[in-house]
């Protein structure tokens, strides 16, 4: 399998702040990556690198066999899907669904005077179909619920095509039925082998989709661990990633933990 992304000893500073601190990661075609960690860990910090919005300080990375620093973001960008709060926020409220999705295919957030094809807003409502917000295609993006706008945005960020999928957070603000509902239905996404490569940030592990392969725990800008989900996914580190006593229990492929006895 081919690497889709491919981060080496990645560094982020800010000022005297080091937001990533020598982190590598690396993610093949047919794997579907969970980054988790507490608040402020790097997780948002490390999906802008991988979504081609922020350049490293130090290190070199990948994606989709570019060197960032060597090629065009802006024909770069197309090809990953992304799902995240500066996304949603720049969509303009008062654009329908149906346009907040079609956008996606011209590189914009707003639709203006352009005639789309019918070809692409077809995709567009079935992709809202995909995700059970078809019925809302006709209304204005900041009149939809919180659960509606997650999963317009998804389908946003499916909308190219792309080769790989970031989704950052996209269980936040999401109520119980509304977060399983988003987990199903990602579950049943990557099952599909011809699905995108996945990386899905969380700070939670009820929101771990079924199907996720992989997983990288950060902490203050560093890797606690990474690697298949099975080996990795431990007591033991979660314990490490969040800094208090922490026991994993798994049940048909969902996870949570709870504090040790
Ligand atoms: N421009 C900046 N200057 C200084 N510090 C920053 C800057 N941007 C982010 N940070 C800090 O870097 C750290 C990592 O931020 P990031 O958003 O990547 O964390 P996160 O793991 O996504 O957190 P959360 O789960 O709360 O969303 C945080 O402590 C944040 O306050």
């Amino acid at each position: 399998m081919s690497p889709v992304l491919n981060l080496d000893g990645v560094s982020v500073r800010r000022g005297r702040k080091l937001l990533l601190n020598d982190v590598s990661f690396h993610v093949n075609e047919d794997e579907r990556w969970v980054i988790l960690g507490p608040n402020g860990a790097g997780k948002t910090t490390l999906l802008q690198i991988a979504a081609a919005r922020m350049f490293p300080s130090s290190g070199s990375v990948q994606i989709l066999d570019e060197t960032l620093g060597q090629v065009d973001v802006f024909d770069l960008r197309p090809l990953i899907g992304l799902c995240s709060n500066a996304v949603a926020n720049a969509l303009p409220a008062r654009e329908t669904a149906l346009n907040a999705v079609v956008t996606a295919a011209y590189g914009v957030t707003g639709r203006w005077r352009e005639e789309y094809e019918r070809f692409d807003e077809r995709r567009a409502f079935n992709l809202l179909n995909a995700w059970g917000v078809g019925t809302v295609f006709d209304r204005p993006f900041g009149t939809l619920s919180e659960g509606e706008r997650k999963r317009v945005q998804i389908a946003r960020a499916l909308m190219t095509d792309p080769e790989l999928l970031l989704l950052d957070e996209p269980g936040a603000g999401l109520d119980l039925a509304g977060r399983e509902a988003l987990v199903a239905r990602t579950a049943e996404l990557v099952s599909d082998e011809t699905a995108p490569a996945t990386v899905l940030v969380t700070h939670h592990l009820e929101e771990i989709p079924p199907g996720f392969t992989h997983v990288l725990l950060l902490r203050d800008g560093e890797a606690v661990a990474a690697g298949p989900m099975e080996q990795t996914l431990t007591s033991q580190n979660l314990s490490a990633t969040f800094d208090v006593p922490l026991e994993l229990a798994e049940r048909g492929g969902r996870y949570s933990a709870f504090m040790a006895q």
